[in-house]
């Protein structure tokens, strides 16, 4: 019997339910039954093999659509010969981060709605006098849309934490969440017509004819004739179609957990890897010694996972900078935590970075080491499973961890493999932005090529 004391994150709020979220999708789904099968759902549209599959063959795809666009910004200042002449002796000062968000943003939303984005592009073309073309988009002005996501995801206290007569009635704020309301629509009138669209293409494909893999689709199809997947987490009287509005809350979900979180952690993991050369050092013996600089080679699904080393580093980036300050919990009955007694409506915030840095658990918890996570023994793995919480914990725990790590070991392997990054400025702090989540807000980076590797 699975124990759901903690199984909530939030109660129920009127705010949030003004704000289109209450009940809906799975990140702040206080119904325990309706957030079941949506988790259901979720977890089935983005954990299938050929999912994974899929994500790395994206990524490969858009980190080639990335080195052109830096070839691009390099032949600007260089003439074709020297280019030819030069071929490994360029460099490129520009903002990694800038470049994660393309990359990142355009590989979720290609693998969730099937669809291409035109980030990557569209930040290129604001930065370069030669401007690329794209056509045929999925969501028309990508930057648009990914700043609804943020101000969405950063509004979203507002909902929470105040009550309808401030939120209505105080000046400022109420301009404020007049603002976060606009916000709201425009990104859900969005998310509609992409639902909208997909429907129709279903709708419209012969019933003998394979559709596509994207998670919208498996969403849409869920529990219908369509349906070819047998896999049940759930009871059955959960098996159902979902509706266009609960396929929003998903989609919504998946963009307000997908879109940035690996940026921020990958500009973090630079940044710490830059600062430590023999952490630097061991990860790129590691990527050379599984596929050999010169050799071509296809990226996997199964190789990441002889990456140990390059997990490592993840798992100590996550731990020393955790882009997730608090995890949430309520709970609807009386409980004892730490040796107290609780009363029921209990809401619990826990210190992501006070379990992280806990002297109990990691010696000098403040040095960045790798090592802590590379070939651990059974004792170390059982003992910082309860310490190590940048995905969180049971049953709530992050459905996207999977994804983020395929994305963060693919551009391990083809960033740090194929280009030397250093940052440009050694004594710059790191630039980042903390609330419930910490954000990084720039990473200026010199990328070179790295000498004896070749193009695969
Ligand atoms: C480095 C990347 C990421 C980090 C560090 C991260 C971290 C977290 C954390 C700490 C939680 C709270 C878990 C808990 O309360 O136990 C969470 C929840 C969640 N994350 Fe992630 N996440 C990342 C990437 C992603 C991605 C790529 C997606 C989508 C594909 C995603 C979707 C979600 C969703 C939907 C939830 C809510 C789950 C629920 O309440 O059932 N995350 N994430």
């Amino acid at each position: 019997m699975v124990d759901t004391t903690f199984l909530t994150r939030l109660p129920y709020s009127e705010g949030l339910d003004e704000f289109g979220m209450a009940g809906k999708g799975v990140m702040v789904n206080h119904d325990i039954e309706c957030w079941k099968s949506n988790r259901h759902f979720f977890n089935k549209a983005i954990s299938s093999p050929s999912f994974d599959s899929e994500a790395i063959e994206w990524f490969i795809k858009l980190f080639k659509e990335l080195e052109g666009y830096w070839e691009s910004l390099v032949n600007l200042s260089l003439s074709n010969d020297s280019l030819q002449d030069n071929e490994n002796n360029w460099s490129l000062e520009t903002d990694l981060f800038s470049w994660l968000r393309g990359i990142m943003s355009d590989t979720v939303i290609v693998l969730v709605t099937g669809k291409r984005s035109y980030s990557m592009a569209s930040y290129h073309n604001s930065i370069s006098p030669i401007k690329v073309n794209y056509f045929d988009e999925v969501i028309e002005d990508i930057d648009a849309f990914i700043n609804e996501i943020k101000i969405h995801l950063l509004g979203t206290a507002y909902f929470l934490s105040l009550g309808p007569f401030i939120r209505h009635h105080v000046p400022f704020v109420k301009d404020k969440v007049k603002v976060l309301i606009e916000n709201r629509d425009s990104l859900f009138e969005k998310l509609d017509s992409i639902i909208k669209k997909r429907r129709k293409e279903i709708e419209e494909t012969p019933i003998s004819a394979e559709l596509k893999h994207d998670m919208l689709t498996s969403l849409i199809i869920a529990n219908t004739e369509r349906d070819v997947s047998t896999a049940k987490t759930v009871r059955d009287d959960l098996l159902r179609p979902l509706t266009d509005i609960e396929i929003r809350g998903n989609l919504l979900d998946v963009f307000l957990g997908g879109v940035g979180t690996t940026q921020h952690l990958f500009s973090f993991l630079t940044y710490y890897v830059c600062h430590h050369p023999q952490v630097k050092q061991k990860m790129l013996a590691e990527k050379d010694s599984i596929f050999p600089p010169n050799i071509p080679f296809h990226l996997k699904p199964e190789d990441l996972s002889k990456l140990e080393y390059c997990n490592a580093i993840i798992n100590e980036t996550g731990r020393i900078m955790p882009l997730v300050n608090e995890m949430v919990r309520h709970t609807n009955q009386s409980c004892e935590v730490a040796g107290y007694q609780w009363d029921a409506k209990t809401t619990f915030h826990i210190n992501i970075n006070g379990f992280h840095s806990h002297q109990d658990y990691w010696s000098d918890p403040e040095i960045f080491n790798p090592d802590r996570f590379y070939r651990q023994n059974n004792s170390v793995k059982e003992m910082h499973k309860i310490a190590m919480i940048a995905f969180g914990g049971g049953l709530r725990i992050c459905p996207g961890r999977k994804l983020a790590m395929i994305e963060l070991l693919s551009l391990m392997v083809l960033l740090f493999g194929k280009y030397d990054v250093e940052l440009v400025d050694m004594n710059a702090p790191l630039k980042v932005k903390s609330g419930v989540t910490t954000m990084c807000e720039e990473l200026p980076v010199v990328i070179k090529p790295r000498i004896k590797y070749s193009h695969t």
